[in-house]
């Protein structure tokens, strides 16, 4: 069994919506990044990767790269989850905690849980989903940006 963590942040800009766990969630300001921004898909990532001692998402996926200019984050999931079952592991569990005032991602939670589970190929009760505000304070609580941990264990298949 081995354990992963991760961290993630996006600063707010223009747009409509954050994609959030894969689910686009509607809100007055999108994020600024290369690909489509997840902050969940990306701490996850990072805690998967972290997990194998396989580097972190810009080593794998780099900024640098046009290739990844807009992409969907589930894309990186879903390349992950292959590194992981190539050397013989699986998910144990996630557990991913959102940092914002807004989006409310309670109501979203399920469906990002569902995304999660589908592109890792596990059931649903292996992933966790939480959010907090930090009581207006820091640059979540400004509304400047989004952020997101996961720490997952994973086991041998
Ligand atoms: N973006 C968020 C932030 C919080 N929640 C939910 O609200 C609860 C209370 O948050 P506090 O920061 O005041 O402790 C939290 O436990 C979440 O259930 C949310 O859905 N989206
Ligand atoms: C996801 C990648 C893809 O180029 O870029 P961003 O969307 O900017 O996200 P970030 O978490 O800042 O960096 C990791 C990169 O791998």
């Amino acid at each position: 069994m081995r354990i992963g963590q991760g961290f993630d942040v996006h600063a707010f800009g223009e747009g409509d919506h954050v994609m959030l766990g894969g689910v686009r969630v509607a809100h007055g300001q999108g994020v600024l990044a290369h690909s489509d921004g997840d902050v969940v898909l990306h701490a996850l990532c990072d805690a998967l990767l972290g997990a194998l001692a396989l580097g972190d998402i810009g080593k794998h996926f780099p900024p640098s790269d046009d290739k990844w200019r807009g992409a969907d984050s589930r894309s990186f999931v879903r390349a992950v989850a292959g590194m992981l079952a190539e050397r013989g592991y699986a998910l144990g569990n996630a557990d991913i905690t959102v940092i914002c005032e807004a989006p409310k991602v309670g109501p979203h939670a399920q469906a990002m849980r569902e995304v999660i589970a589908a592109d890792l190929g596990v059931d649903i009760d292996r992933i966790s989903i939480k959010a907090t505000t930090t009581e207006t304070l820091g640059f979540t609580g400004r509304r400047e940006g989004i952020a997101a941990l996961a720490t997952v264990l994973v086991e041998r298949s």
